[in-house]
């Protein structure tokens, strides 16, 4: 099937390579001729486990390929995905300005039948939207080409991402158009490994669906987290907790995790956009409030814990810091927890030497030449005279850290865990001063 993708970013590039990669013929289009003079240079604009290597391959066998031309685009693909940014707009809604502006391109070009597929998250009724500006620009030029508009909400997550596109525990199909839902069937029929993976429904349901989705894991984790504060004042270990209650089939084991606050570009968003969409309609998603509110308050608690130890005023105080991005895997940084830590510590005088495996580009691009940040090129090197080591993201690489070089390297051997990535009886059995999050 020819299929056009709208978007190069973490989800567009990641369904046009996967699609590609099942025989389909993908173009992607993308509004930035950066992305795309880098994806045509055979280079990978973000880091995703996996990526470069199915879009090399899928280039080269001549399946793949990339445009800034919204015209060319338009006329390829009978499926024309939408994969475009829905960033929160001032008021939490998401702001559909990309997504009507992808729609206005293909009604303005397309010169056949099309099935749009909104794969961006959105609001319920987007799809909606999305028909009547494709029509506008139809009526524009007097064209009565026929079209549909199909809700296939994406839940792929970053660092994961061509897993999760191949494997995907389900695929939602908001479709009312039989002609439509037999395409979708089509294209997805090799993404559906032993049964039947597809969950057709109507498309308000797809598009609440996505959200319902996000924000119940936010609340899984803000849960965990009030949970986790609660035991820290009460002497009770959060881990202990969390094995005693994810062993319930009713509760189960994911995202369970007490930690330093969710981030990343999809909770903190579609949170607030589902509150905002339920306000639009008269109905005050309190809880969601309350996740939300609670997550602000985790970002913060690393920072209480440091001012606890060390005092209000940070001044001349130095940190080493490990992890920028939001979580392991990924380069993104989009309301990553770093970010307000780090701003933090600055406010009280504090300087930090940060290192991320593959983070530290997107921090220097959103930190400029700040000179109270500094980074290395090994976790290792952060220490030095630091007044303590501070982990913010949980990656691999800092399971089994150098105590020896924590303990040697530091001012005095202090560490604030904010994933509670060890074990504090251990860290205390090695001398270190341990800090984590709900750990007694
Ligand atoms: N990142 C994730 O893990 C994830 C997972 C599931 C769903 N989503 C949702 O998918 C959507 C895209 O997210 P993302 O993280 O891939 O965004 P992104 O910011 O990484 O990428 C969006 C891309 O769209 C391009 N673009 C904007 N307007 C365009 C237009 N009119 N025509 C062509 N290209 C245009 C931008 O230049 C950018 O490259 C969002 O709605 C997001 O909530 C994201
Ligand atoms: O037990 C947990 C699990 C996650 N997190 C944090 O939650 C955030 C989000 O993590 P994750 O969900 O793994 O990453 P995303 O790539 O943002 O993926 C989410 O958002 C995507 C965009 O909508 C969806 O498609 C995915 O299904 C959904 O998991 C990160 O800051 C994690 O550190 C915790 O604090 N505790």
């Amino acid at each position: 099937m020819k299929v056009t993708v709208i978007g190069t970013g973490y989800v567009g590039l990641v369904s046009g390579a996967c699609l590609a990669d099942v025989g389909n013929d993908v173009l992607c289009l993308d509004v930035d001729p950066a992305k795309i003079k880098i994806l045509e240079e055979g280079g990978i604009p973000i880091h995703e486990p996996g990526l470069h290597e199915i879009v090399r391959r899928n280039v080269e066998a001549g399946r793949l390929s990339f445009t800034t031309d919204v015209e060319k685009a338009a006329k390829w693909g009978v499926t024309q995905f939408i994969a475009v940014g829905t960033p929160p707009d001032e008021d939490g809604s998401a702001d559909l300005k990309y997504v009507i502006a992808a729609a206005r391109n293909i009604g303005k070009h397309m010169d056949a039948y099309r099935v749009i597929v909104d794969k961006s998250t959105v609001p319920v009724g987007t799809a909606d939207k999305v028909r009547a500006a494709v029509a506008e620009e139809l009526a524009k030029r007097g064209s009565t080409t026929e079209f549909s508009v199909v809700s296939n909400p994406e839940f792929l997550k970053e660092g994961a991402a061509i897993e999760d596109f191949m494997r995907p525990d389900r695929i939602v199909v908001g479709a009312e158009d039989p002609q439509a839902i037999e395409l979708m069937r089509q294209l997805y029929a090799p993404f559906q490994r032993n049964h039947d993976r597809l969950v057709f429904m109507d498309v308000r349901s797809a598009e609440l669906t996505k959200y319902a989705a996000n924000a119940m894991l936010a609340t899984r984790i803000s849960f965990m987290n009030e949970l986790a504060n609660l035991a820290e004042t009460l002497g009770a270990d959060i881990e202990l907790v969390r094995q005693g209650i994810g062993s319930d089939p009713r509760i189960g084991w994911h995202f369970l995790y007490a930690g330093c606050g969710y981030g990343g570009s999809c909770f903190p968003k579609d949170v607030k956009a589902l509150i905002r969409t339920g306000s639009e309609h008269g109905h005050d998603l309190k809880l969601l409030g309350a996740v939300e509110a609670a997550n602000e308050i985790q970002k913060h608690v690393l920072v209480d814990k440091i001012v606890r130890r060390f005092g209000e005023d940070l001044t001349g105080r130095h940190f080493a810091l490990w992890g920028l991005a939001f979580k392991p895997n990924t380069d993104d940084m989009r309301d990553a927890p770093s970010r307000v830590i780090i701003q933090e510590l600055f406010k009280r005088g504090a300087t930090v030497a940060a290192y991320d495996p593959v983070a530290m580009q997107e921090a220097e691009r959103i930190f400029g030449d700040e000179p109270r940040l500094s980074y290395a090129g090994r976790p290792k090197s952060t220490l030095d005279n630091a007044d303590a080591l501070v982990i913010v993201t949980e990656w691999k690489e800092f399971r089994s850290p150098d105590f020896e070089a924590i303990k040697s390297r530091l001012k005095q051997p202090v560490m604030f865990d904010g994933r509670n990535m060890y074990d504090p009886a251990l860290i205390r059995a090695e001398g270190i001063e341990y800090f984590g999050i709900g750990r007694g």
